[in-house]
């Protein structure tokens, strides 16, 4: 668990879930979400283990979206729990949850265009206790295969490279468990294959992915969990080859009843 930087950050109290596994990173309790009549996310118990790249898919509507911004805390439940570490994070602010080791990324990138690449590096940097935020920028540029466009105007950037750029951005803060909402779509096959390479290779360094993606063959390039969400519950769950042969899950996508 990565301890808050900003010393007045406080979350408290640490109420440990009773059913929080010891690896588990992040624990949802019976989390539901109305809107109006609508339940958009309903009772999801939703767990990841430290170290998963787990992939989050299901039919337009289904209710992702909801679920990712209950867990960052952009929205807040009707009922239930969000656990992160083991800590009650349900009633702290989003900006708190960054700083205990969350980050998300939406789906349309959050770059500012007028500044160099380097300086949009530089802007979350500046909110860790690193000395050094330059040459941690110039690391974290090779990381995300920018290295050679640092002085550019990141509105210069293709959509990939900026959508690679903000996922730089987001790890810079080294986050525990990083969320990240159809981070291929409007791509080409070459930059979404790029943006799979780099998941890829955070993963194998440790850091915990929650991917949500309608994309079936970049999930099946970096994912082997996924969990399919139908109609604001979790449908299936399990190895992506079990779930592309279901063919309840096959139906759930064409619009009919399974
Ligand atoms: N702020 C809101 N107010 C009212 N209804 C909403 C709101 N946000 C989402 N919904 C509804 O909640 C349901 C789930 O939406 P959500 O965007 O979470 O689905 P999704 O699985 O992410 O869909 P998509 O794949 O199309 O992005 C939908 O019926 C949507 O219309």
């Amino acid at each position: 668990m990565s301890t808050p930087s900003d010393p007045t950050v406080r979350i408290e109290p640490a109420v440990a879930s009773t059913d929080t596994d010891r690896d588990a990173v992040l624990v949802t309790e019976n989390l539901t979400k109305r809107f109006g009549g609508l339940t958009a996310v309903d009772s999801v118990d939703f767990t990841v283990d430290e170290g998963e790249l787990r992939c989050l898919i299901g039919p337009n509507g289904a209710g992702k979206s909801t679920l990712l911004e209950l867990i960052t805390g952009q929205l807040s439940p009707t009922a239930g729990r969000v656990y992160f570490d083991g800590i009650d994070l349900t009633d702290v602010p989003s900006h708190e949850r960054i700083d205990a080791g969350l980050s998300v990324k939406f789906q349309s990138p959050h770059i500012y265009e007028a500044l160099t690449v380097a300086q949009n590096l530089q802007i979350p940097l500046q909110r860790t206790d690193r000395d050094d935020i330059r040459s941690a920028a110039h690391e974290t540029l090779e990381e995300v295969g920018l290295a050679g466009r640092a002085d550019a105007p990141a509105g210069d950037l293709s959509h990939g490279q900026q959508q690679r750029l903000e996922i730089g951005m987001a790890t810079t803060l080294e986050p525990t468990l990083m969320l990240l909402d159809e981070p291929v779509a409007g791509m080409s096959v070459e930059e979404t294959a790029s943006v799979a390479d780099l998941i890829r290779s955070l993963n194998d360094d440790g850091m915990t992915f929650v991917v949500i993606e309608h994309d079936m063959d970049f999930v099946r390039k970096i994912s082997d969990q996924v969990t399919v969400l139908n109609q604001g519950s979790i449908f299936r769950q399990g190895a992506i080859e079990e779930i592309e042969a279901d063919e309840a899950v096959q139906r759930i996508y064409l619009g009919e009843d399974a």
